[in-house]
């Protein structure tokens, strides 16, 4: 069984160590509860061991040695304290994904679908979204999800902490059934003292240390109580140095029966079938939450139309600037000068216009990035130690996000183009735009895989986004020396040029020579850069990813 030696947890960078050479070995088809005092290391016993949180030592499963979370995949499941499930989608919804992502054969999910849903009570609120489940109910899903891969062993981080009697009695008794008919073994932090007579084998965790294991009976005569409830004052009786001598000396005798071998884990679906999961969930529940999608709408919709109100005045003129030459000599004076000043008004009110759907695209792929992981983090980890690949989940976000922002280059780019009537190939234009949007998405995106909060997330997002239209260096002068020290990174100044560029055969791009000598890169050039951007961003997304961020 799971089983640890001198399991030691320091945490950086002030090297405290908040677990200290803990052993303990659990019991095999049985219930075992994990207590102590608040903050005394029992999350973190569990989470080292667990392969989550990085420590020194020794565990073991099954007799095997662990290194990695990975070494116990399919074999154990982990229902951590937080929240588990999309909250949009339905108990039948949130099980079947888990089961998509975690199990091959269809014939498998399917029955293993039915059995969870009457094991853990709640086939008769199988269409109820999890946001309307109570918090015994949810528990119970928690208890669901861990299900789906049917693993040896679960450990569950405080299963029943807050709830009422009732709920707590009934979580307890999915827990013994599950142990009696299915032999499944169970290591649950729990707090309430009152409940230990429902456990086989009992860990005292005490100020980073393991002080005591056994059953209920054995640990009120070791600590000499007439019960649990009077633990941890006797705990507070003495320093933990006396307790984990006495523990020392005594625990060599102590050894839980019928240790058992690890099972072999069955293989998850393949990552390309998981990343088309992912994707079918990112839908539904793109289309289930109706204030983002309304919001995502309202800005590929409206910031193409807040470009051309900006352009209306000047339409006429881009439709109508003149440019051939005129007869006789103060005539051609006059239109010299004429065509000067319209030149220079309406190679202003083009830079400017491009310069804006640049600068909304950005802000379109922050809005599509910034909190996509980073919000979801602790159900991804959760769906990571079950066996979902991280490349599967970076791709599918990614792909997701990716095509969203493909769609609102398009729309801006044709809308914009259609109603000023911009002049040039579109095809270059399309793609510079969409490059812009799709590479600021994948950008803010990598900021939401490398960011444990989506806040913070979207608060670099938003800085980013604001400060591309100063350090693009085209309506704003820059000094010279940073010109080319910040375009290189700079979206929209690429966007922009890309864009601009494109017009290089046409009257408005003399226009803008009349006054400016500056080189402008072709859009092919534009088009590469803004998809190294892309690629930066990506890497970032699957860098993000691979990193464990467990709360
Ligand atoms: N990331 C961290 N950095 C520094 N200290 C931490 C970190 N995580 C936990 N600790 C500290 O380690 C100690 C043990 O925390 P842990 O969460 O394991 O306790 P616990 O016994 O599970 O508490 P509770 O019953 O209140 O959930 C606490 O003092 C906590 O403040």
């Amino acid at each position: 069984m799971l089983a640890c030696q001198d399991l030691t947890v320091e945490m950086q960078p002030a090297n405290v160590r908040i677990l200290d050479r803990a052993t303990a070995v659990f019991k095999p088809k049985g219930l075992n509860a994990v207590i102590g005092p608040s903050g005394c290391g029992k999350t973190t016993l569990v989470k080292a061991m667990l392969g989550i949180l990085p420590s020194e030592g020794a565990i073991s499963y099954g007799g095997e040695p662990v290194l990695q979370s990975s070494d116990l995949l399919g074999k154990l499941s982990f229902a951590p304290q937080f929240s588990i499930a999309h909250e949009r989608l339905s108990v039948e919804e949130a099980l079947c994904y888990a089961l998509d992502l975690c199990v091959r054969e269809g014939a498998v999910k399917a029955a293993r679908l039915e059995e969870i849903l009457h094991r853990i009570g709640l086939a008769e609120h199988r269409e109820k979204r999890v946001s309307d489940l109570s918090g015994g109910q949810l528990r119970r899903l928690g208890l669901g999800l861990e299900l789906v891969g049917d693993p040896q062993c679960m450990v569950c981080d405080e299963v029943t902490s807050g709830l009422d009697p009732r709920s707590e009695d009934q979580i307890l008794a999915v827990l013994q059934r599950l142990r009696d008919e299915r032999e499944k073994t169970f290591i649950c932090i729990i707090h309430n003292l009152a409940k230990l007579d429902v456990f086989d084998w009992i860990t005292v965790v005490y100020e980073g240390a393991v002080v005591f294991q056994g059953a209920l009976g054995a640990m009120n005569a070791y600590f000499g109580i007439p019960d649990a409830l009077h633990l941890y004052d006797q705990l507070n009786e003495h320093p933990i140095e006396h307790w984990r001598e006495r523990w020392a000396s005594e625990s060599a005798a102590i050894e839980p029966a019928e240790p058992i071998a690890a099972v072999v884990a069955p293989l998850p679906p393949s990552a390309l079938e998981q990343t088309w999961t992912l994707l079918k969930r990112r839908a539904q529940l793109f289309k289930r939450d109706r204030g983002y999608w309304l919001l995502t709408l309202a800005i590929t919709l409206g910031f193409p139309l807040l470009v051309t109100i900006f352009a209306w005045d000047g339409i006429p003129q881009l439709r109508g600037i003149a440019m051939g030459s005129v007869g006789g000599a103060v005539a051609q004076m006059e239109a010299s000068l004429r065509y000067r000043v319209d030149a220079l008004e309406m190679a202003s009110l083009v830079t400017g216009l491009i310069l804006f759907q640049v600068i909304l695209l950005t802000l379109m792929g922050s809005n599509n990035g910034a909190r996509e992981i980073a919000a979801e983090r602790q159900i991804f980890e959760k769906e990571r130690f079950a066996g979902l690949s991280a490349t599967a989940y970076a791709s599918s976000k990614l792909i997701f996000a990716s095509l969203i922002a493909v769609l609102q280059g398009l729309w801006m780019m044709g809308f914009v183009k259609y109603i000023c009537e911009f002049p040039g190939a579109s095809l270059p234009q399309a793609c510079v735009l969409v490059l812009s949007c799709v590479s600021m998405t994948a950008i803010c995106l990598g900021f939401s895989a490398i960011f444990n909060s989506a806040d913070k997330a979207s608060l670099l997002s938003v800085y980013l986004v604001g400060f591309q239209l100063p350090l693009s260096g085209i309506v704003l002068a820059l000094p010279d020396m940073l010109v080319w020290l910040c375009r290189p990174f700079i979206n929209a100044y690429w966007g922009w040029a890309g864009y601009f560029g494109s017009m290089r055969a046409t009257r408005l791009y003399d226009a803008y020579r009349v006054d400016s000598n500056e080189w402008i890169p072709s859009p092919g050039l534009a088009a590469t850069v803004l998809l190294l951007h892309f690629l930066v961003g990506a890497a970032m997304v699957f860098w993000g990813c691979q990193r464990k961020r467990w709360n």
